[in-house]
């Protein structure tokens, strides 16, 4: 098959590791017969100080004419100092929202392998982590107005969460939809007790439930969801969210796994173009250093395979390589436990992809 991928790096450790994704996607390519045309194009800090723009118009129209895409991480804090319209975070917001990618698939797995490297109590890890976050990407207080004044002599800021109906109502069917291929449950997420956006999100919740009659549908106020995540992981199956509440939850989720180092994610619309990154940013406190996590990257290129390709065997040889170096032993930093054998990006990334053969 042939396939356009564009590839945008990005910031801090995003160079790094798309290069080891990049490496499996050569494998990918010469095991199974695939042509994939990468077309690399700039986003972020990287745009920034190529052409003084965070999301080039180059940028979007590859992204749109391409089959999907796939993306490092964006920031740091040498572009802190943008103006907020420029920012490199606002780039990725945008080629979201341009894309229509409103439904944000976050997978928080624990590997048998990382058990040790999780920070919660034996019996907790022992009752298994496997759930789904189906975060909404599109919506909420990251695309609402976001607003400082002045009023009575001093600064005000404040910023819109709005969701529509349809828009709740689409990535509920995703959720849904997700829950009949796994465990049939879904824990849709709000703070319905305090937040209008909130109830009209757990109102059209129960009503796109009745046309899922076989999946159980449960509530839960964010606060809570947070602290469950660590006393029970276990009892969750698909968690349905929105924007912010998914961004953070799906980072705690990350770590009761072991580390936010090997998380995919896919996010998609209503065609079968996605976006595929890790769930991490740029971590810049370790750019540069052969030290980031490429797993969360190259399992995002195996959700790619999986979710817009339809290549089912192609992402499970790529799950499988990830697991077996696991097997071996290997970790980059931030997996390290005892017995393990701590190693860089690099050989990371070259250890995975030997395995595809
Ligand atoms: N999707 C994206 O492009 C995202 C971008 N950001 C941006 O990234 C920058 C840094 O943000 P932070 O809040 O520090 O979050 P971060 O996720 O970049 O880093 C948090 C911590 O996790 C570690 N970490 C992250 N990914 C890792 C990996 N693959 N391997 C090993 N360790 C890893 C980092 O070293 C750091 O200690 C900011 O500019 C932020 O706005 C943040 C989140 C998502
Ligand atoms: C720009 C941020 C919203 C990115 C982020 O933290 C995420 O999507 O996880
Ligand atoms: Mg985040």
């Amino acid at each position: 098959m042939n396939k356009k991928i564009a590839v945008i790096k990005g910031d801090g450790i995003g160079p790094e590791i798309i290069e080891e994704s990049v490496k499996v996607l050569k494998k990918i390519e010469d095991k199974f017969g695939h042509s994939f045309e990468l077309i690399y194009v700039d986003a972020g800090g990287a745009a920034i100080d190529k052409c003084g723009k965070a999301l080039p118009q180059e940028t979007i129209d590859v992204c749109l004419a391409s089959d999907s895409v796939l993306l490092g991480a964006v920031g740091g804090p040498k572009y802190d100092s943008q103006p907020a319209e420029n920012r490199p975070e606002r780039a990725l917001l945008g080629i979201r929202s341009l894309l229509g990618l409103y439904a944000n698939l976050r997978p928080a797995k624990l590997f048998d392998q990382l058990r040790d490297a999780s920070p919660l109590r034996e019996e907790i890890v022992d009752a298994g982590i496997d759930f789904m976050v189906v975060r909404e990407l599109t919506g909420g207080v990251y695309f609402g107005d976001h607003v400082t004044e002045e009023k009575d002599g001093e600064a005000v800021a404040y910023d819109v969460m709005k969701y529509s109906e349809s828009e709740v109502k689409r990535i509920a069917k995703v959720a849904f939809d997700t829950a009949r291929l796994r465990g049939k449950k879904v824990c849709s997420v709000d703070k319905a007790n305090v937040l209008d956006s909130s109830k009209l999100w757990r109102k059209v919740v129960v009503e796109v439930a009745k046309d899922y009659p076989d999946v159980e549908l449960s509530h839960m106020y964010v606060d809570n969801a947070a602290m469950q995540l660590c006393k029970n992981p276990a009892q969750f199956d698909v968690i349905l969210t929105e924007n912010m509440f998914g961004d953070i939850l799906s980072d705690e989720a990350s770590m009761i796994t072991g580390t936010i180092g090997t998380i995919p994610s896919a996010s998609f619309g209503d065609s079968t173009r996605g976006m595929y990154e890790p769930i991490h940013g740029s971590a810049p406190d370790i750019a540069g250093m052969d030290m980031a996590n490429p797993i969360g990257t190259i399992l995002s290129v195996a959700m790619m395979m999986k979710y817009s390709f339809h290549m089912e065997n192609e992402a499970k040889v790529i799950e499988e390589a990830v697991g077996k170096v696991l097997d071996q032993g290997y970790r980059t930093k931030d997996m390290e436990s005892a017995n393990t054998t701590v190693i860089g990006c690099k050989e990371m990334g070259d250890r995975i992809a030997e395995l595809i053969y």
